[in-house]
């Protein structure tokens, strides 16, 4: 089975020139593979019959790469998260209606769809749903993610607790530590807890340490981690294979609203916990476990300050405790790791690397690092076959957006899975350029370019500025997609500049702390390499960007007029005020003293803006608040080279979203967002009028 597009292609357009059917190419996430490795699913988001969101349905690929890709669930509330247990049945999240309690109010609930075929069934509910399912590889064991009220006592008493918030219509929230936000969600009172699955219903447990649940009608959660507080929030737990353990970063109040993460172990069994590392330096995060459960991969982080830039590092642990010995600590690349090898003799770890993500494999006993994959990709979701000869990942480009592939670990040969939806064409192409930054350092960058560009016809210019900023422009993305522009006939420039990911420790450094320094140098480098070229215009270009690359988009407006428009979205605008107001100030305070805070801070340059800029903010932008977007408004109103007239009219523009996050997740407001850019760059770099789009109600 195959998703087509609705509606017929027009000929000489693509999906990108029109943006109801860009919005509604399908998107995949996740890949999950059964314990024989003969099943492998993945999810898939499409619109829904509104085109007012996403809803995600899980599909099945074949492995061998015969069959054609098949959709094994479907509802109005989606599915996700899927995990098989070692008997080949497959959990699942998913908030849709129970057929057998019609009237609940549906909430995420545990799923089961039954290896054995049929229909899936709800296999628990709990009043404050279910987040995520970890299976054990080797055993019948599994475990639940879910958050319980800080001061309940049981599930029951949980359940009465919400409850009565409900009914009383309280949302209010009593803080003692930090943080109280992350990304777009109120931390609190709720908090993360890890329950070990068991079969039978609450009060009549079935055979312990069996979950076939083939002839139950539910089962019970056991709560492993009772009285931790709030530590297990943003954490990734590991269970070990043999599913007695769970591995997971812990994060600890340090004082002063800082906090670093430790490794904990959590015994299924009995919820003992120990500490296995901790280091006032490091911050600890769980990898995947060994096959035989002896031995774990950490994720160390070295923890940042103003002079200390991050680095990321691999080490392996005895899984009961013991001394951490370093993994492949001469590589100068910050790994992440996916999976062992079957016989425990390798670790599978994907990494950014020079405008790419490829799979590599470290070698345990040696440390030695083998590149796997060569192409210009990033592979994310790495799961091992079972012999261990194969992986299965997805992998995307600048050129195709995720797509399922298996790849052969010796020859490094990738081949896709027989998908559920194409490659939607092009309308461009893709380039690799280099410049030389201010230093001497090399600057590398993509350029897309517009189908016809050329000497005779060259193409104006937008710069666009990853965020992070340890980032790199490496994988597609749905959110700033460049295609959508070049269908205008814009060219695209994508570089990474000083403290993007992939091109070593260096890289950071040169940028750490100082913002405005080598990563906007070396952004203006990489522009002047690409405008010196016949098939670019120089003479109409734009700077945008991102979080920080909307910061970096304020820097640019506040140092050159050299761009026609500056489009700049979710921005840091006063540095001064946005340690503190942000969901994570113990990273942000990390990051730059008061002083150097002040001097990269683009709100001190407001009165040499002369360009004209299109702010973009979301109400819901936990992580850069709207009070950026709003005094970054007002300050272009007042103090800028283009303030507002006595009309109150001006050449800047707001684009405020009261109900997105640092992202335009809605599809409908993904439209509205391209539109008005479109509107807005034609206008100051074209000088045409594109109309905006009619929902905006003007
Ligand atoms: C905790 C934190 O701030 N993490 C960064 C990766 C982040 O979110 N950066 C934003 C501001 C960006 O994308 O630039």
């Amino acid at each position: 089975m195959t998703l087509v597009p609705d509606s017929p292609t027009p000929a000489n357009t693509t999906a990108f020139h029109d943006l109801d059917r860009f919005v509604a190419l399908p998107r995949l996430s996740g890949l999950s593979l059964s314990a024989d490795g003969t099943r492998l699913v993945t999810s898939v988001a499409t619109l829904n019959s509104k085109g007012t969101a996403y809803t995600s349905a899980l599909w099945e690929l074949d492995p061998s790469g015969r069959q054609p890709a098949r959709r094994i669930t479907r509802s109005a509330k989606g599915e996700s998260g899927a995990a098989f247990l070692r008997s080949g049945d497959l959990l699942f999240t998913s908030a849709r209606p129970d057929p057998d309690n019609a009237e609940e109010e549906p909430i995420p609930a545990l799923w089961k769809l039954p290896a054995a075929g049929g229909e899936a069934r709800v296999v628990h509910t709990r009043p404050g749903g279910v987040q995520s399912v970890l299976a054990a590889a080797e055993a019948d064991a599994a475990v639940v993610v879910a958050e319980v009220l800080a001061g309940s006592t049981d599930e029951s008493d949980d359940g009465e607790r919400r409850k009565a918030r409900k009914d009383a219509g309280v949302a209010a929230i009593l803080h003692t530590g930090y943080p109280v936000r992350h990304w777009d969600a109120d931390l609190g009172p709720s908090e993360p807890r890890y329950f070990l699955i068991e079969p039978g219903e609450p009060g009549k447990p079935g055979e312990a340490g069996k979950i076939t649940l083939d002839d139950e009608p539910s089962v019970t959660l056991r709560n492993v981690t009772g009285g931790i507080g709030s530590a297990l929030r943003n954490a990734s737990p590991r269970l070990s294979p043999d599913g007695t353990f769970l591995l997971t970063g812990q994060t600890v109040p340090v004082g002063g609203g800082d906090q670093r993460s430790v490794l904990v172990r959590v015994d299924t069994a009995t919820g003992e916990r120990s500490v296995l590392l901790e280091h006032p330096d490091y911050d600890y995060d769980a990898g995947p476990i060994s096959p035989d459960s002896s031995t774990a991969v950490v994720v160390v982080r070295h923890r940042t300050g103003p002079d200390t830039p991050p680095n990321v590092e691999l080490g392996l642990l005895p899984a009961a405790g013991g001394s951490l010995t370093p993994l492949a600590s001469g590589w100068d690349r910050w790994p992440a790791p996916a999976a062992w090898l079957p016989d425990g003799s390798a670790l599978v770890v994907t990494a950014d690397d020079d405008g790419a993500a490829p799979v590599f494999v470290i070698d345990v006993a040696s440390g030695e690092v083998r590149q796997v994959t060569m192409d210009a990709a990033a592979y994310t979701d790495v799961v091992i076959s079972p012999d261990g000869l194969a992986a299965y990942a997805l992998r995307s480009s600048y050129e195709f957006p995720p797509e399922a592939v298996r790849i052969e670990l010796a020859t490094g040969t990738v081949a896709p899975l027989p998908a559920p939806s194409e490659r939607p064409p092009l309308p461009g192409t893709l380039e690799r350029v280099e410049a030389v930054g201010a230093d001497g350092h090399a600057v590398k960058s993509y350029l897309v370019l517009p189908e016809g560009a050329g000497a005779s016809a060259p193409a104006p210019l937008l710069l666009w500025i990853h965020g992070g900023p340890l980032g790199s422009w490496n994988a597609w993305t749905w959110r700033w997609s460049p295609w959508l522009l070049a269908a205008q006939g814009y060219a695209v420039l994508l570089p990474d500049p000083a403290l993007s990911t992939g091109y070593g420790q260096k890289m950071i450094e040169r940028g750490w702390g100082a913002w405005g320094d080598a990563p906007y140098t070396d952004l203006m480098a990489a522009t002047d390499a690409v405008v010196a070229r016949a098939d670019i215009d120089e003479s109409r270009t734009a700077a945008m960007g991102g979080s920080f690359g909307g910061y970096m988009a304020n820097w640019v407006a506040g140092h050159t007029d050299r761009f026609n428009a500056i489009v700049t979205h979710a921005s840091l605008w006063a540095l001064d005020q946005f340690g503190p107001t942000t969901d994570a100030s113990f990273y942000w305070e990390k990051e730059m003293t008061a002083e150097m805070a002040l001097e990269n801070s683009p709100h001190t340059h407001v009165g040499k803006i002369s360009t004209p800029m299109l702010v973009i903010h979301g109400d819901k932008d936990y992580r850069v608040p709207i009070g950026e977007g709003l005094r970054l408004w007002y300050e272009l109103l007042s103090k800028s080279q283009l303030p507002a007239g006595p009309d109150g009219e001006t050449e800047h523009r707001f684009l405020y979203f009261p109900d997105e996050n640092h992202w335009i997740l809605k599809p409908q407001h993904a439209k509205i967002w391209y539109s008005v850019v479109e509107h807005f760059l034609a206008r100051h770099l074209l000088g045409e009028k594109v109309d905006l789009p009619p929902e905006l109600g003007i």
